[in-house]
């Protein structure tokens, strides 16, 4: 059965048009004037855009001694709610646990998807057995981004040799190393002098984790990727020191991308000087919001080019689980919600404001990470052949973010009384309308994985140019005999 979505302003990362979408069998088969299917879904006075990809949450996340609360069910639910039609969650083995075997745990939990989804693998280890099971991830599962931890002592934290090791391996294997950007030792060293200082609250986790932190992180990552000849994907970046990073190596002509989050670009470090502590660690996340300047940083970022996908880091925490941190910051599990806000609040605070054109919001919120993470344009776009994930945004609709009426599961929101303009009429998943005139009819285990292919543009410029300025031996006709 056919679907035209009629009378629309179809919008892109580059182009804005009118037309009418034609969609069939999960695809997009026609886009042109004046065109009929057996179920029509009315567009007028709204903008048809290729639906959302969020490119950072953690569904059903072992961390900090407990579970993120949204797994693969009640998180897919939510992005659909908020036009995302595409998670990229992370697989996380533990210390000790093959790259495989921790595939196999995250097959199990993605099957409730409502959404398509894919994932990247997480280095938290390194031994022979994981550079070789690289490979597989690569080569028989279409996973292509493997995460590294620059924090998180103790725990998921790998050094430099493991990240050097892990990022040669990424360039033979066509994959993109990605990082989350913090110097570990310095988080801990800190944070055990602030808690000895009596420091403990919530807005210790922020002392803990200063801008030069990350900026140092990221400097550091772009020199080992720049030194194995690879790519390199900076997540969450929250502050003018880690962007500085990222804009200077792209000016050296290196590719990095940076990925600000949607809190960071809307939400400021007072939230963790608010006098009631739920409120506070409610926001507890790693990096943490930063001041004004950061986030003006974050936004001429997107306006410009040198910051590239706009994601969440979804990874969202009850306020029971917030409390196992009462009278010890280090322990309040790090992480937020955002899924179901990404989109309205960008549009909100970035089209609504003027700071990005409708193309450029397209661009940050799908079609740049479907390019980056090679799975364009089955994703990300409005093109006939693509996918049928569609978001229909309606500019003129309004509503107050509350956690009352949300989808997520957890019992508060870090947007809660935002007021945002630009919400769904209609979002598609596959062709399949899980967005009716902004009421959701979900399927739970609609959503499927999607396979990516390594080896792209990027990858292959950088390993020919290494190849072309490879050290060499001088080639010399006389050598003088040694001195004794
Ligand atoms: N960001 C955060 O605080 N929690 C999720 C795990 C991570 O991405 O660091
Ligand atoms: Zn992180
Ligand atoms: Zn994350």
């Amino acid at each position: 059965m056919s679907k035209v979505i009629k009378n629309g302003t179809v919008v892109t990362a580059d182009l804005t048009y009118k037309a009418d979408v034609l969609v069939e069998g999960g695809k997009i088969v026609e886009i042109g004037p004046d065109l009929a299917g057996d179920e029509t879904l009315d567009a007028t006075g709204c903008y048809v855009m290729p639906g959302g990809i969020d490119p950072h949450t953690h569904l059903e996340m072992p961390f900090m001694g407990t579970y993120s609360s949204d797994d693969f069910e009640s998180g897919t639910r939510a992005a659909l709610a908020g036009g995302t039609t595409m998670v990229v969650d992370f697989a996380l083995p533990s210390p000790g646990q093959g790259l495989l075997d921790a595939l196999q745990m995250w097959d199990n939990k993605s099957t409730r998807a409502h959404c398509d989804y894919s994932f990247h693998m997480a280095i938290t280890w390194w031994s022979e057995q994981v550079f070789n099971e690289m490979e597989a991830v690569v080569r028989d599962r279409g996973i292509t981004t493997f995460k590294h931890f620059m924090a998180y002592k103790g725990a998921l934290m790998v050094n430099d040799d493991e990240l050097y090791a892990s990022f040669q391996r990424c360039a033979e294997l066509g994959a993109i190393p990605m990082v989350h950007a913090e110097n570990g030792d310095v988080v801990a060293e800190l944070s055990a002098k602030l808690l000895a200082a009596g420091n403990n609250g919530p807005e210790g986790h922020a002392y803990s984790r200063p801008p030069q932190v990350e900026g140092e992180a990221t400097n550091r990552a772009i020199m080992i990727a720049d030194m194995a000849g690879v790519p390199l994907y900076v997540v969450h970046v929250s502050c003018e020191d880690s962007h500085e990073a990222i804009r200077r190596a792209r000016m050296q002509g290196k590719r990095v991308w940076g990925e600000p989050l949607i809190q960071h670009l809307t939400l400021d470090e007072s939230e963790y000087f608010d006098k009631d502590w739920d409120h506070a660690a409610r926001r507890v996340m790693s990096p943490p919001f930063r001041n004004k300047m950061h986030q003006d940083s974050l936004w001429n970022g997107l306006q410009s080019g040198s910051l590239s996908c706009v994601a969440t880091d979804h990874c969202a925490f009850s306020t029971d689980q917030k409390r196992y941190g009462v009278g010890d910051f280090t322990k309040i599990p790090n992480g937020t919600g955002g899924l179901e806000d990404r989109i309205p609040m960008l549009w909100t605070y970035g089209v609504g404001t003027g700071r990005l054109t409708p193309n450029e919001f397209v661009a940050a919120t799908s079609t740049n990470s479907a390019k980056i993470l090679n799975c364009y344009p089955r994703k990300g776009a409005i093109l006939v052949g693509a996918d049928a994930d569609i978001l229909v945004l309606d500019p003129e609709k309004t509503k107050t973010i509350s956690a009352a009426t949300q989808q997520s599961a957890i019992d508060y929101n870090v947007f809660e009384g935002k007021e945002v303009k630009g919400l769904p009429r209609f979002v598609l998943t596959r062709g399949r309308v899980a967005v009716m005139d902004g009421e959701m009819q979900p399927e739970e285990g609609h959503g499927q994985f999607v396979k990516r292919e390594p080896s792209g543009a990027v990858n292959k410029a950088l390993s020919s140019w290494k190849e072309l300025t490879a050290p060499r031996p001088v080639e010399r006709s006389g050598i003088p005999a040694t001195g004794v």
